[in-house]
């Protein structure tokens, strides 16, 4: 470790903020791979990261990890849950406690046979988007554009989630957001945006810092809409157990009955669960940096998706090239899920529209925001099939 070279708390601070990478700290992997090489240690405050920008490195981290990995550790989500007495869930917990919750989270999550259990309510949300989509072309798109489809994919996701988890609908992808879920929506950006500043400084300093009464306060938030939520299932069912009905339901509903977790760790887990599901991409390790490689990734910046056709796929791939879901035992616990949902939303909407890039040809850039989000709206067109039979369209390429 000592030996690793890289950029000191001070030079780093340089990067973030004197030369603006604070947003863009994918694109200062790239950077400080290029100086470095394939393996540095950075400094932020406290923390002190390895980087590691190679395939054949991440695959040789991830394959020797043991029986209870730690990803990055996150004393600032930890620092929350300790003030406030709330129990980890599977993001925060670490050691054999977060094995623990694994073991009874996982089943539900990944198993084949559970997963597809859910595919009916994560139709409906489909349903609910493909009209959404239908209304923003017809309000605010000409007959084609939607604006801000990053913005409407936040809400689908949302919404997927809760109706897998609390078998519940939110509102998202009504003309009108209810005003707590907005707020919920909010609390989770504001979270994601305060981390990586609260993160800059040391622990003994967060009760000082205005930013860490705000990223207090937006946990709250969190936690009061996720313990709501909870509340509401546990009356549900003590309902059916005071009329005599069968128990019967879905995720929450298992982890409340099978009594495997206390009240506390439910809601821990489920807020960790809710926070996941709506806001996810890649951040473990350089991933980024890794598949922007020419080497692994020839053309990395260009929209091939035909680089994944199984037969036509290189055959000198590296299989740690791209690892969206990560690797291992402490790989997503959501992935499933997410492949229901993504299936099941893009095979509906590929079927109504064709989908290109917005006309003005605008660049629509990645930042950090502790995750990797668009830095401006990404809108696009989507073009009637059916319309399009009719009297073909012509526009330049489709994604
Ligand atoms: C396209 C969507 C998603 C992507 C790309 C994604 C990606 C990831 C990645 C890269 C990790 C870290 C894995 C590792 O370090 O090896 C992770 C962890 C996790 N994901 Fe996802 N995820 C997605 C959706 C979801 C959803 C829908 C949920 C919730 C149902 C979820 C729940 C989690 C949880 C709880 C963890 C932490 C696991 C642990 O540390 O034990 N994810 N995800």
């Amino acid at each position: 470790m000592d030996d690793l070279h890289g950029p000191s708390f001070l030079t780093s601070l340089y990067w973030l903020f004197g030369k603006g990478y604070f947003q863009t700290t994918h694109q200062m992997q790239i950077e400080h791979s290029k100086i470095y090489g394939p393996l540095w240690k950075s400094k932020y405050g406290p923390l002190v990261v390895v980087n590691v920008a190679d395939a054949d490195l991440i695959e040789q981290v991830l394959r020797q990890e043991g029986r209870h990995p730690i990803r990055t550790d996150m004393p600032h989500w930890r620092g929350y849950r300790k003030l406030r007495n709330h129990a980890y869930g599977p993001l925060t917990e670490m050691g054999a406690e977060w094995q623990r919750i694994r073991s009874i989270l996982n089943p539900r999550m990944l198993k084949p046979k559970h997963v597809s259990s859910y595919t009916n309510a994560i139709n409906g949300v489909v349903s609910d988007f493909i009209e959404k989509v239908a209304k923003l072309r017809t309000t605010t798109g000409n007959e084609v554009m939607v604006y801000d489809v990053a913005g409407e994919l936040y809400k689908f996701a949302f919404e997927g989630i809760c109706s897998v988890l609390f078998e519940t609908r939110m509102g998202c992808l009504n003309d009108v957001v209810p005003e707590e879920t907005q707020k919920f929506i909010f609390s989770v950006g504001e979270m994601f945006r305060l981390s990586p500043i609260v993160i800059l400084f040391p622990k003994s300093l967060w009760p000082y810092m205005p930013f860490w009464k705000h990223f207090v306060a937006v946990w709250d938030h969190l936690f009061k809409v996720a313990d709501e939520l909870v509340r509401k299932k546990m009356t549900e069912i003590q309902e059916m157990v005071k009329h005599g009905q069968p128990v019967e339901g879905e995720y929450l509903t298992h982890l409340l009955i099978s009594e495997q977790m206390s009240f506390t760790e439910v809601l821990g887990s489920i807020t960790e669960l809710l926070l996941a599901g709506v806001d996810t991409t890649l951040f473990h390790l350089c991933h980024f940096a890794v598949s922007n490689d020419e080497n692994v990734f020839p053309n990395p910046s260009v929209f091939l998706p035909q680089r994944w056709i199984r037969e036509q796929k290189q055959l000198n791939q590296h299989p740690f090239g791209s690892v969206p879901f990560g690797f291992g035992i402490r790989a997503c616990l959501g992935r499933r899920v997410a492949e229901l949902e993504m299936y099941l939303l893009l095979s509906q909407l590929i079927k109504h529209y064709e989908v290109r890039p917005d006309p003005s040809g605008k660049n629509v850039k990645p930042i950090t925001r502790t995750l990797l989000v668009p830095a401006t709206s990404i809108d696009l067109q989507f073009i009637d099939r059916q319309k399009e039979q009719e009297e073909p369209v012509k526009a330049n390429t489709s994604i």
